[in-house]
């Protein structure tokens, strides 16, 4: 299959599954939404799938990228072809969003150092995540939204065949929000993107295919309006959830199982 497929994934710490035997798939040309209640295991997947499993965890199961089993490669051949970009990542203050952004590269180099064309590809990355004018600011002095455009830009630079966003819209503003759904929009015309969202309505409105977690296991998969019904929605959240579809955009209203209607 062209794209992603994730084939019985599991990661188990001690006697407990954070994900238990998972098959889901994201093709390329396509967003898909990875959604699900706090807990049920989204980030663990995705680190899962970019190679990252947590300190005595075990991780089991495929992981496919266009046939190849990724689970297979080196961490450094892993690493050139699946980039990740986390809620919160470690980062040096004192380095600037250009050097952050050049470590992307890193996979790529032979030997330690940079290669000739690096200038112009953290230049891209840089003006495609709406970064551009941050290049010389120190990440110390960054706001997290601005951070955040970092992170994802130091993604683009590693030229992924596959993108991982956890959260990529925390910290933006609205306007910031679209933007980003709109490079992801362009992003995944060429190679599979998926991305964790918490909130249901953007996974709705922006993502061509949504798979819900629950418990570490797939609840559910397929497009938006199917996945994300008030039936499934009371199922893995508990509440009730009342969806507006308009052709600009799906709202969905949400009240407590106990509240009046
Ligand atoms: N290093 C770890 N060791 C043991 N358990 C962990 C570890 N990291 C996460 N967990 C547990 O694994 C489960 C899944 O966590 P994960 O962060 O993947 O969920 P999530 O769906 O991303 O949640 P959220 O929406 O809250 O971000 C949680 O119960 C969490 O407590």
């Amino acid at each position: 299959m062209h794209g992603l497929a994730v084939d019985a994934l599991s990661v188990v710490a001690g006697s407990r599954a954070l994900v238990d035997a998972a098959s889901w798939s994201a093709p390329s040309g396509a967003i898909t939404a990875l959604v699900g209640p706090n807990g049920a295991g989204k980030s663990t997947t995705l680190r899962a799938v970019a190679g990252l499993v947590p300190d005595r965890a075990r991780a089991s199961g495929a992981v496919l990228l266009d046939g190849e089993r990724l689970d297979a490669l080196p961490a450094r051949e892993r690493a050139r072809r699946v980039a990740l970009v986390e809620q919160s990542t470690e980062v040096p203050p004192q380095l600037t969003a250009r050097e952050a952004v050049r470590l992307g590269r890193t996979p790529h180099h032979r030997l330690l150092g940079f290669s000739i064309g690096d200038d112009a590809i953290v230049d891209a990355a840089l003006g495609d995540a709406g970064a551009a004018t941050l290049a010389d600011r120190r990440l110390g002095e960054l706001s997290g939204g601005e951070l955040q455009r970092v992170h994802l830009a130091r993604a683009l630079a590693q030229q992924p065949r596959l993108l991982l966003l956890d959260e990529p819209t925390n910290h933006l503003d609205v306007a910031w929000q679209l933007e980003l759904l709109a490079l992801v929009r362009r992003l995944a015309a060429d190679i599979p993107v998926v991305m964790t969202l918490h909130d249901l309505a953007l996974a709705a409105t922006h993502a061509d295919r949504v798979v819900l977690l629950d418990g570490g296991r797939v609840a559910a998969e397929g497009a938006p309006d199917a996945v994300l019904s008030p039936a499934r929605i009371r199922a893995a959240y508990g509440v009730e959830a009342e969806i507006d579809a308009a052709p600009g955009g799906v709202a969905i209203r949400y009240r407590r199982l106990e509240d009046p209607a």
